[in-house]
C-alpha cells in the first residue's frame, strides 16, 4: 500500500493552490539537496491554473526541469498533444527557461520510440515530483484499463513503455501513446494525484477495494509499497 495523504479541498482554487505550494516546495527541495529539480507534468484541467501560477513565480527555472508523465504519439503541434499543452500554460513567462524533455521522437510508432524515450528518461534524475490525473475509467498517466502494453507497463523496471488503449470516449480518437510505468512512476519522491467531480471520487474510491489492477490500473498506484501520494480532491 502506499503512503497516503487524502486532502478535500472546497474549491478548485483551493486545490491550485496547494497544489502550487506543494510544487514550489518540491522544487526547493529538488535544488537544495541536488542543486536542480525535476518535475514530471501530466496534461488535464485539474493542473492547469496551477501551472499558469507557477509559470510567473521567481524560481530558479535555469535548475528546473519538466518532464511529460504521458504523450500521445503525435507531433508537438498536434491539438491534442500533452506537450503542446504544457508549453501554453507552464512553459511561459518566467518558466520559459526552464530545461523541458520530451517523450515524442521521430520513431513512426511509440512501440519503436519506447528505446529512445527509455534512453531520455535514463539519463534524468530521480524526479522532486510526479503529477498524476485519473480518468472516469480509472486510468492514470497512460495506464488505460485492459490496454495492450498494460501488463508490462506494471511489471517492468524501465521507467517509460509503449500503450496502445481500447479506444473509448475517454481516449478519443489516438490511442497510441508513451507513459511512465508503474516504476517509474514510483521513483518519484513525492507524487500528487489530482481528482475532481463526484464521478471520479466514486472512481477513486473503488480503486481503493481490492481488485483487478488491469481494469482499474489506478489501483496499481495506491497498493504500490514505495508511493508516496497526495491525493487532492474538489468538486
Ligand atoms: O493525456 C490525457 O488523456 C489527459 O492528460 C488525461 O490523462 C488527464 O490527465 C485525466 O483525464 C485527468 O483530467 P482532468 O485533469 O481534466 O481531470
Amino acid at each position: 500500500m502506499a503512503i497516503i495523504n487524502e486532502r478535500l479541498f472546497d474549491s478548485k482554487a483551493q486545490m491550485t493552490e496547494a497544489l502550487a505550494a506543494l510544487l514550489e516546495h518540491g522544487i526547493d527541495g529538488g535544488i537544495q539537496r541536488d542543486g536542480n529539480a525535476l518535475v514530471m507534468v501530466s496534461g488535464g484541467s485539474s493542473p492547469a491554473p496551477a501551472y499558469k501560477h507557477l509559470s510567473n513565480l521567481p524560481l530558479e527555472w535555469q535548475k528546473i526541469s519538466i518532464a511529460m508523465v504521458d504523450e500521445r504519439w503525435v507531433d508537438a503541434n498536434h491539438d491534442k498533444s500533452n506537450e503542446a499543452f504544457i508549453h501554453e500554460t507552464l512553459l511561459q513567462n518566467k518558466a520559459s527557461g526552464a530545461a523541458f524533455i520530451t517523450m515524442k521522437n521521430s520513431a513512426h510508432s511509440a512501440s519503436i520510440g519506447q528505446v529512445e524515450c527509455e534512453q531520455a528518461y535514463q539519463a534524468l534524475k530521480v524526479p522532486d515530483v510526479t503529477i498524476l490525473g485519473m480518468g472516469p475509467d480509472g486510468h492514470t498517466a497512460s495506464l488505460f484499463p485492459n490496454s495492450q502494453g498494460l501488463p508490462h507497463a506494471l511489471q517492468t523496471t524501465e521507467i517509460v513503455c509503449a500503450i496502445d488503449a481500447i479506444e473509448s470516449e475517454v481516449t478519443g480518437s489516438i490511442t497510441e501513446r508513451m507513459s511512465l510505468t508503474l516504476f517509474g512512476i514510483a521513483r518519484s519522491r513525492e507524487v500528487v494525484l489530482l481528482i475532481s467531480g463526484d464521478e471520479k471520487r466514486a472512481m477513486y474510491e473503488q480503486a481503493k477495494v481490492e481488485g483487478s489492477e488491469l481494469e482499474i490500473p489506478l489501483r496499481a498506484v495506491l497498493n504500490h509499497p514505495d508511493i508516496n501520494l497526495s491525493v487532492f480532491w474538489c468538486p
